[in-house]
């Protein structure tokens, strides 16, 4: 290399170090100053229900956005449930969270999403025993059309969206279609709660702790017909790190009671509490969220119900479950994984449940 290529190339190097390091110092002056960041505007529908009772402190004390992050939150539900959610505002002022900024409790659609960061779409009607989820199909997919047109003209223009209320994936689809100005990667919905359930099912088996399993994917749609895939999961041993399969040694399990202990794991809840999951649910929102704002570890990905693009051969125009990885508040698809027989097959006939239910969905609204 030339003499004066050597010497561009030192003066580049110098000019990104003192860059970074003039950064560090401004973060840190702004730490020892006491000057905090702007407050985040984080939206609860249905807040005055179950998810939205755990989820709402969850989001004051710092779990979704993180310890220094500042938030005003805006809680919506509907007129019978106005004094239970004016009580959950009550409840939040007299826990005198250091974070939250403001509270805003409202059954007005266009003053909860005014200048939401972020929307956490809960409300609607959760299923009963004996029920599947997109039996509340006809009930919720209409809330969502309705509250579509309301984030599109009143949300911050770059607000990141995410659907846990059931039949989760289609209604966060419906979401999508009526709210046709909200870039499409905005729209996601939860299938965390399913992602962690298959890490803790397999952490119990392997009788390790849970944050020693990852990469399991949920592929598909938040109901029965998910598919669990644990064939590029890795568990930290003692060894290093290892296959799933290998550790485990237990393909037969793996194959069936693994894969429908998360498929029903919902419906057994439901059956022991006679109400659906709500503190898992609402812990798995904040993950979904946090990982989505501030990056999955380096080397880790998790699932989210996303719009797809046409990767593994799942057709574009459903909301479908992929491994992502996240970074600078992006989600990208996990691109490359060997796909054997036995996923395929599981993996095409949740995509096949997903048409099924656009067009359900579809024929609810007309
Ligand atoms: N994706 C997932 O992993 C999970 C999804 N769910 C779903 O989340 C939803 C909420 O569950 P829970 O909190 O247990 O139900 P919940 O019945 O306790 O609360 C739902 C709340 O939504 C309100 N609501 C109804 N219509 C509304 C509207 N148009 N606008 C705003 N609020 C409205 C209700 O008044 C109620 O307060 C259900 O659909 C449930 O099936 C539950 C667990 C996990
Ligand atoms: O099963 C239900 O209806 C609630 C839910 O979505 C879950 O717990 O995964």
């Amino acid at each position: 290399m030339e003499q004066e290529h050597i010497i561009l190339l030192q003066k580049i190097l110098v000019l990104l170090f003192s860059v970074t390091l003039f950064w560090k110092i401004i973060k840190h002056m702004c730490g020892l100053l006491n000057i905090e960041k702007e407050p985040v505007t984080v939206l609860v529908t249905g807040a005055a229900g179950q998810i939205g009772y755990a989820l709402v402190p969850m989001i004051a004390r710092g779990v979704m956005l993180g310890p220094d992050q500042p938030v005003i939150i805006h809680m919506l539900d509907i007129e019978p449930a106005a004094e239970a959610l004016n009580g959950v505002k009550m409840e939040l002022i007299d826990a005198a969270f250091p974070l939250l900024k403001g509270v805003v409790a409202t059954t007005d659609v266009v003053e909860a999403c005014q200048g939401v960061n972020i929307a956490v779409m809960v409300g609607g009607f959760p299923r009963k025993e004996g029920m599947e989820r997109k039996d509340v199909m006809s009930k919720n997919v209409s809330i969502y059309k309705a509250q579509a047109s309301a984030l599109e003209q009143h949300a911050a223009p770059d607000c990141k969206v995410l659907v846990v209320a059931n039949p989760a994936n289609t209604n966060a689809l419906i979401l999508k279609e009526f709210a046709p100005s909200i870039p499409e990667k905005n729209i996601t919905c939860l299938t965390r709660l399913d992602h962690n359930r298959a890490l803790g099912q397999i952490s119990e088996k392997l009788d390790v702790h849970v944050s020693e399993v990852k990469n399991v994917i949920i592929w598909g749609n938040h109901s029965s017909t998910q598919y669990p895939d644990v064939n590029h999961a890795t568990v930290k041993t003692t060894d290093g790190e290892k296959s799933v399969r290998v550790a485990l040694a237990n393909d037969n399990w793996l194959n069936t009671e693994f894969i429908t202990t998360v498929q029903q794991r919902g419906a057994a809840i439901i059956k022991a509490r006679k109400l659906s999951s709500a503190l898992s649910a609402a812990s798995a929102a904040c993950d979904h969220i946090r990982d989505w704002v501030l990056g999955t570890p380096k080397g880790t990905w998790v699932s989210m119900g996303v719009y797809s693009d046409g990767s593994y051969g799942i057709q574009p125009g459903i909301v479908y479950s992929f491994p992502v990885t996240c970074e600078k508040g992006q989600w990208s698809i996990v691109k490359g994984l060997k796909i054997d027989e036995f996923s395929r097959e599981k993996m095409d006939a949740t995509a096949k449940e997903l048409m099924e239910e656009k067009t359900l969905a579809h024929s609810c609204l007309v």
